[in-house]
């Protein structure tokens, strides 16, 4: 005892208390790290029982492997190898578990919804991307931000919205016409980057149905809104990705980065590599908000004029909600305490939210499914015998004939199950959690690879991951109507716009497909997925087209 002493005498008489702190501090940091990087996911996590890849470097982990791997498929042969219940260690040490099965997904996405919130690296980028909406909000709150929005997104809606689409596709069918006669007849067809023409659409149909503003992209390349946007979209690369996500992740980055001085002082952050992208994605939100705000003062001043009842007889989303606001405050003289009501600031970052959401998504569905269509032309073929009927008579068929188009309704379900616009989303656990006899520590990484789960051979069968849209006539005894499919997610947090997507999808594909024939630029043709926020086509998918003679 009298030797410890003595020790700790001498130790402490060669230091001063500051140093002595210090060097704590730092044997604390050093532990620490050593303990989440090597101690716990070799000898001490419960997970350590489940079967994955092996550990890798313990910095990275499997990190690099993601990012280096198509979208989703390094997932997929994991679940391959190791079945269903996978662990995968990322960058120091942080644990993730793969959920593949129905049980455990219906518990993390419905049952047990408020425990597996999304985690926050991800609604950083989210919110920074696509505003601080119904995507960033979680628990309560989200409860009641989705209460509101509900009905702008129900049949009978979407039904009065049907027609909205036509007008841009319309516009998409003669642009592509004029660009092939202009280009001369060529027998093998006409090449196009469907891509980018998939996506003016989209923005086209979502900027009427989400705002009632009429973008026109596909006609005016200088619309402010589709340049801003654009602008934001080419952000999307791999790199700029990663750039983006390891500095977000550092504390206190979202709130800064959110806040007036950093778009004050966005040139800054050019001049560093890890944040260049940083001062565009900042220039470009804060002009897409800008516009949003002008769209908005503009639908509230119309409304104060005119009469609400004129906003009201108004069908896109934005007017929607404008108008369920001013009738809640009509009927309470002001929004009760308890009652939700949206502020001008919160709408705008909805707008942001419809045009993030709902834009990119949806133009990679269709870039997926033309592509899909253009190595199967036998699909192709059958598709055009069933919409070619309907369109010679009725070119803008409405919500219930689009609805009834059997094959049509076929092809949408399998190239979004086959190739889906989101292959991988990410929950954590909330709190200490068991799946199947399995100790799930709070702040567990939850990987949902909905490619994996789209493509699973245990439901699909052998040809899981071919398209084969006659399969959805007979579906398979092992297939789980919720939980077979995500590529809309499920649960509360499902994709609000669902029913929408597909109706937009199929409205579109029904005129392509019964005034285009789509074919491969060239034998074999692969497709090649990016991995951004959604997955997109990397090349812009190169397509030949020929103009259909008779119908
Ligand atoms: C083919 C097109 C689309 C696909 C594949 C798709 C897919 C998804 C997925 C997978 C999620 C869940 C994300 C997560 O929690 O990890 C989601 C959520 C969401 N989607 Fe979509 N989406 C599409 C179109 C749309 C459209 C057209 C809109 C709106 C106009 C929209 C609005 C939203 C919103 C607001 C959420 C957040 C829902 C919530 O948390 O309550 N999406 N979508």
């Amino acid at each position: 005892m009298e030797t410890l002493e003595k020790m700790l005498s001498s130790v402490r008489g060669n230091f001063t208390s500051i140093q002595l702190v210090l060097l704590g501090v730092a044997g604390f940091v050093v532990f620490k790290i050593f303990f989440n990087v090597l101690l716990w996911p070799r000898f001490l996590s419960p997970l350590r029982k489940l079967p994955g890849p092996p550990l890798g470097n313990p910095v990275t982990g499997v990190f690099l492997e993601i990012a280096r791997a198509e979208p989703g498929i390094l997932q997929r042969d994991w679940v391959k190898a190791y079945g269903p219940n996978v662990r995968a260690v990322g960058p120091l040490g942080i644990e993730r578990i793969l959920l593949v099965k129905p049980e455990v997904l219906e518990r993390t996405l419905v049952s047990e919804w408020l425990d597996c919130p999304r985690p926050n690296f991800m609604r950083n980028i989210l919110g920074m991307a696509a505003g601080w909406g119904l995507l960033t909000v979680t628990g309560d709150e989200h409860k009641l931000m989705r209460k509101v929005m509900n009905p702008a997104f129900s049949i009978p809606n979407l039904m009065a919205q049907t027609d909205m689409y036509y007008g841009p596709i319309e516009t998409l069918v003669g642009t592509l016409k004029s660009q092939m006669t202009d280009q001369g007849s060529n027998p093998g067809g006409t090449e196009f980057h469907i891509y980018d023409w998939v996506s003016k659409v989209a923005l086209d149909i979502i900027c009427e149905t989400a705002f009632g503003y009429k973008c026109n992209s596909l006609l005016d390349p200088n619309n402010e809104l589709a340049i801003a946007y654009e602008q934001l979209l080419n952000l999307q690369s791999g790199e700029n990705q990663a750039k983006i996500t390891s500095f977000i992740v550092l504390p206190g980055v979202p709130a800064l980065l959110r806040s007036d001085w950093a778009y004050r002082h966005r040139d800054l952050f050019r001049k560093f590599p890890l944040t260049s992208p940083l001062t565009t994605m900042l220039d470009t939100t804060r002009r897409i908000r800008v516009i949003c705000a002008e769209i908005l003062a503009s639908k509230i001043a119309e409304s104060a004029v005119v009469g609400s009842s004129d906003t009201a007889s108004k069908k896109d989303i934005m007017s929607l909600l404008l108008t369920a606001r001013t009738s809640e405050d009509k009927e309470q003289g002001q929004a009760s305490p308890s009652a939700y009501r949206m502020s001008d600031r919160e709408l705008i970052e909805q707008m942001l939210t419809f045009l993030g959401a709902g834009h990119e998504t949806t133009a990679s569905g269709l870039a997926w499914t033309l592509y899909l269509l253009a190595c199967n032309q036998e699909a192709q073929s059958k598709l055009r015998a069933e919409v070619s009927e309907v369109i010679s008579t009725n070119p803008r068929p409405d919500y219930r004939t689009l609805k009834e188009l059997k094959y049509l309704d076929c092809v949408v379900q399998e190239g979004l199950r086959v190739l889906p616009p989101v292959p991988i989303t990410y929950r954590k656990a909330g709190r200490d959690l068991w799946f199947e006899g399995v100790r799930v520590p709070k702040g567990t990484l939850f990987t949902i690879p909905i490619r994996a789960i789209n493509t699973w051979k245990e439901v699909w069968g052998d040809d899981a991951e071919e398209f084969r849209p006659e399969r959805w006539l007979d579906l398979p005894p092992s297939y789980h109507p919720t939980f077979s499919t995500l590529s809309f997610l499920a649960g509360p947090h499902g994709c609000i716009g669902k029913t929408m997507a597909v109706m937009e999808m199929k409205a579109i594909l029904a005129v392509l497909i019964a005034n285009f024939e789509f074919h491969p630029t060239y034998e074999g043709q692969k497709a090649k997925p990016t991995a951004t926020v959604t997955m997109k086509p990397s090349d812009a998918m190169p397509l030949k087209i020929k103009m259909v003679t008779c119908q």
